[in-house]
């Protein structure tokens, strides 16, 4: 991966698509505490242009990209994304039209999503404590189930066919599988699972465990596990410690990564990079939720996962001790029970973006190098 270089007192341009459901109103909350960051630290600058693509814009113009959106996207450092999805918009449509629309063409291929039990809140799992579960998933962002491949035919009839087909390439796989055997290599405990399930999808599922063999031998570091995906939703759930990195592809990591969060204690914590991990084009970064239609407009989205997503689009950025100074900021107001519903609090939005604001002054205000 190559690293990223950091200038004395750099500025970050970062666009922002907030999008829509409790997008706009998390990004709202993560570019206020961001900002408030660099305020603070002085050490970078951030600027955010907003880019209103949404399915609001869909529903108007009928397109939820304007034809120059790539070649735009390009010239920035970072993307800020909410979430995509509206009520009366099918989800196929609104995922493929700007999410998928972006991350597949700018080859945002590994797709990033640490999770782990915040300081002050719980897991749902009884005996699992802060520190039991901190994993990493790497899950592939550019093909298997969701390359687009496939087709419908003999519409409304007794015999109408659907077909969804898997693609997996020697390419998409040995990079991603470099990708997680890196992360992992990092990680104190150096573990990797590599989830497929190639017993029964005996096609690309075992490529990937014959690829993950071959790119292990370049990892002697690495202690490498595999197991099949249905039996690993049963060991997050019963060994959550036994797990630190874990590998798998596009939908079963989405499932997977889904379920971790809640294993954690919320959705609304989580956070995900869209990497291109080449650093050609700019990487995208959004809570792992989704619009969230059932608690748009009521203020009490938690915006926790939109905060660790800034974390980690600082660290991607070179950021790192001003990534890492932000999270500690966010776990110590989670930690004084300042928290949303979701997490067993009573706070909103506002307030807890607020806490974390204050939270930065006291506890950065007065140092001038973080
Ligand atoms: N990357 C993206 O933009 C994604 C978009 N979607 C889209 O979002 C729409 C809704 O999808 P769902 O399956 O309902 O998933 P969802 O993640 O939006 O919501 C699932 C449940 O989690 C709760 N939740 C989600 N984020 C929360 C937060 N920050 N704070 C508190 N509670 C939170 C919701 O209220 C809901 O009960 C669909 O259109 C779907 O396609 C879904 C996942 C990812
Ligand atoms: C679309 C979706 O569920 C995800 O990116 O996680
Ligand atoms: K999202
Ligand atoms: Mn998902």
């Amino acid at each position: 991966m190559a690293p990223s270089k950091v200038a004395e007192h750099p500025t970050y341009k970062i666009a922002s698509i907030p999008a829509d459901g409790i997008g706009p109103e998390v990004i709202s909350a993560g570019i206020t505490v961001l900002k408030k960051l660099s305020s603070t630290l002085g050490t970078f600058d951030l600027e955010f242009e907003n880019f209103d693509w949404s399915s609001d814009t869909y529903k108007k113009t009928g397109k939820y990209l304007p034809d120059d959106a790539l070649q735009t996207l390009k010239k920035f450092d970072a993307i800020l994304f909410g979430a995509v999805g509206a009520p009366d918009v099918p989800d196929h449509i609104s995922l493929w039209g700007l999410r998928l629309a972006i991350c597949q063409p700018l080859q945002q291929y590994a797709n990033v999503r640490p999770t782990k039990v915040f300081k002050g809140t719980r897991s749902p799992l009884r005996n699992c404590k802060t520190g039991d579960l901190d994993w990493i998933i790497i899950r592939e962002n550019s093909e298997g189930e969701y390359a687009g491949h496939g087709g419908r035919s003999h519409v409304n009839q007794p015999w109408e066919t659907a077909t969804e087909v898997s693609i997996f390439t020697r390419h998409g796989v040995e990079r991603i599988m470099r990708f997680a055997f890196e992360t992992a290599a990092k990680r104190p405990k150096k573990h990797i699972i590599v989830v497929t399930k190639s017993n029964a999808q005996r096609n690309g599922m075992v490529l990937w465990d014959q690829i993950a063999k071959e790119v292990a031998t370049e990892f002697p570091d690495v202690k490498v596990e595999k197991m099949l995906v249905d039996a690993m939703t049963t060991r997050m759930v019963l060994k959550p410690e036994s797990i630190d990195t874990i590998v798998a592809t596009n939908l079963h990591a989405d499932i997977l990564s889904d379920l971790a969060a809640a294993l954690a204690g919320s959705i609304g914590i989580a956070p995900t990079s869209n990497l291109d991990p080449t650093r050609e084009n700019p990487s995208m970064f959004e809570p792992i939720h989704g619009s969230a239609f059932d608690i748009t407009g009521m203020g009490i989205a938690n915006p926790v996962a939109t905060f660790w997503t800034a974390v980690e689009m600082l660290k991607w950025l070179g950021q790192e001790k001003a990534g890492d100074a932000l999270l500690e900021a966010v776990e110590n107001v989670c930690e004084r029970g300042v928290m949303t519903k979701d997490l067993g609090g009573s706070a909103t939005t506002l307030e807890v973006t607020n806490a974390v604001c204050d939270e930065i002054q006291n506890t950065l205000g007065g140092k001038s190098q973080v």
